[in-house]
């Protein structure tokens, strides 16, 4: 019985799609309208199966052939692939307003509230307000400054193991505790602690980055979704379930603290909760008042675009250094010079370090943690460099090729080579487009002075305080580098090493 209501419905569908091409795809080509060069493509998906493994890679590939602006179908939606600085300007810079949206997918509106926090709510009102509000109350420079006594306190607890560790000669599974340390440091920020003794929080937050992450067919093919054949739409209503009842607990938590003890510790929650039920913003008679999901919504976007980014850069810089004995001991030396042998590195110390900030820039080029930044949604029709965009079409940007461009960075492009830095200054403030790891216009990061202040820290701290060997005599140059794909682009295998303490032996950490 329901093996013929499927078939009836699929049959329903290609009919439809069929009538669709012979009727309107004429219409379409009449318009006198050139379309971005691209690959044939493949009834019903498209041009999917040519994503592979690492889309970022394949999409490179293809644009050699097809241009900076290439155009494939990715099962129904029309998707613009941009792969060039200059292009990435046109679209980030020159056109931002049109393509500051965001499409809809399936798991932001299912985990993060009908797509109430920032990353994925549609442009309009209720984004800038949020933003406004994220930008001010919870990023700025001062909150940032704010929190570095959590990020010191975290890191000393760190050091201080990874000594122990250097005394037996240990081998280090340095991403996963990377890992563990920003996600300690990022969740007492946003949620004033990290260990609940009745729920899980990590293997939520580890669950919900996979989803959000994950290649729904329900967002390409969205007549597909209704049979939830990959069970991401199962997984979606039970992970949000479990985080919606996680965060209630949070907040109630904070709730009951602060009618108790008024001096309680400033985090994202309770910032968040002392603007609640109030308006955020006034802008054409479009007037937010901050409700319980919207906060919800928020502190989960916080979490998701906070803790996997900063790690993972660490761990490839990480690895880098390891690859790069001259590169490393540049860096080490530098520290030393401004910092002495007999203390550990201070907040205020990293704006005299000018090779830290170039191995920081490197890595960001060769390895931005989103590789195709996060989809745009074209607002309204537009010709972008002679070639016509329709309304809703999907806009990726691919960082990772343009971090690679061999016209702009000459034929070392793939090589890590802070130096090509020196001249070079990078404030990812919108001006530059050879390397956007943090993506730029309307939509760039709000994040990046915590992300930067975060990642330079812990690498300066890692290097300063240890020496770092691979295991089993391993030489720097067989290290695997191989990446995974996902919302982020961690090491496909974790990196191991053996940490030796550096510094002097009376040396203070706290
Ligand atoms: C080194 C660390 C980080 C990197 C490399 C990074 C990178 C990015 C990228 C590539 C985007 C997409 C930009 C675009 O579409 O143009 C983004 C967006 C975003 N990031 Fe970060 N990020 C980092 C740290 C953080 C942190 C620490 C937070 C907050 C706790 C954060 C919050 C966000 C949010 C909320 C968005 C969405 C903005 C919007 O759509 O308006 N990020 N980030």
């Amino acid at each position: 019985m329901h093996f013929h209501i499927l078939v009836f419905i699929l049959f329903t569908f290609i009919f439809t799609y069929l009538l669709f091409k012979l009727f309107l795809h004429p219409k379409e080509k009449s318009i006198n309208n050139k379309k971005a060069p691209g690959p044939a493509k493949l009834p019903i998906i498209g041009n999917l199966h040519l994503l592979g493994t690492l889309p970022h890679r394949s999409l490179h590939s293809l644009s050699i052939k097809y241009g900076p602006i290439m155009s494939l179908q990715l099962g129904q939606v029309p998707t613009i692939i941009v792969s060039s600085s200059k292009a990435a300007e046109l679209f980030l810079k020159t056109h931002d307003i049109v393509f500051a949206s965001r499409p809809k997918i399936q798991a932001s509106k299912l985990i993060s509230y009908d797509s109430k926090g920032l990353a994925f709510s549609e442009y309009g009102p209720y984004w800038r307000s949020v933003r406004k509000l994220c930008t001010l109350k919870l990023l700025s420079p001062s909150k940032v400054e704010m929190f570095g006594p959590i990020r010191k306190e975290e890191l000393g607890v760190l050091v201080k193991s990874l000594e122990k560790a250097s005394m037996v000669g240990e081998v280090v599974n340095v991403s996963e505790v990377v890992g563990n340390l920003i996600e300690e440091i990022m969740c007492k920020i946003i949620l004033g602690r990290s260990k609940y003794e009745q729920f899980d929080l990590k293997k939520l937050i580890q669950e919900a980055l996979a989803l959000i992450g994950s290649f729904n067919m329900a967002d390409y093919v969205p007549w597909l979704g209704a049979f939830d054949l990959q069970g991401l739409t199962r997984a979606c209503k039970r992970v949000s379930k479990s985080l919606d009842e996680v965060l209630e607990v949070i907040i109630t938590e904070h709730e009951q603290a602060t009618k108790i003890d008024k001096t309680h510790r400033e985090d994202f929650v309770n910032i968040l909760l002392s603007i609640m039920h109030q308006p955020i913003e006034f802008e054409n008679e479009h007037n937010l008042i901050i409700d319980r999901t919207n906060i919800k919504a928020i502190l989960l976007d916080m979490i998701v675009a906070g803790i996997d980014t900063s790690s993972t850069v660490i761990e490839w810089a990480l690895s880098e250094l390891i690859r790069h004995p001259r590169v490393m001991k540049n860096l080490q030396d530098e520290i030393t010079n401004e910092v002495g042998n007999k203390r550990m590195v201070e907040e205020n110390d990293l704006n005299k370090l000018n090779y830290l900030d170039m191995v920081v820039n490197e890595t960001l080029r060769l390895y931005p943690v989103g590789p195709l930044l996060i989809p745009r949604e074209c607002r309204e029709s537009r010709t972008i460099d002679g070639y016509f965009i329709k309304k809703k079409t999907r806009v990726m940007i691919n960082a990772w090729a343009i971090g690679r461009d061999l016209n702009v960075w000459s034929e070392n492009a793939d090589e890590f080579y802070p130096e090509r830095f020196i001249d070079k200054k990078m404030n990812y403030q919108g001006q530059e487009f050879d390397s956007i790891p943090f993506g730029s216009g309307r939509r760039r990061c709000p994040g990046i002075q915590l992300g930067l202040v975060t990642v330079k820290l812990v690498i300066a701290q890692l290097v300063h305080c240890f020496n770092w060997k691979l295991p089993y005599n391993m030489s720097p140059s067989n290290l695997n580098m191989e990446e995974k794909f996902g919302l982020t682009m961690p090491r496909a295998q974790h990196l191991y090493a053996i940490p030796s303490y550096r510094l002097a032996g009376d040396a203070k950490h706290e």
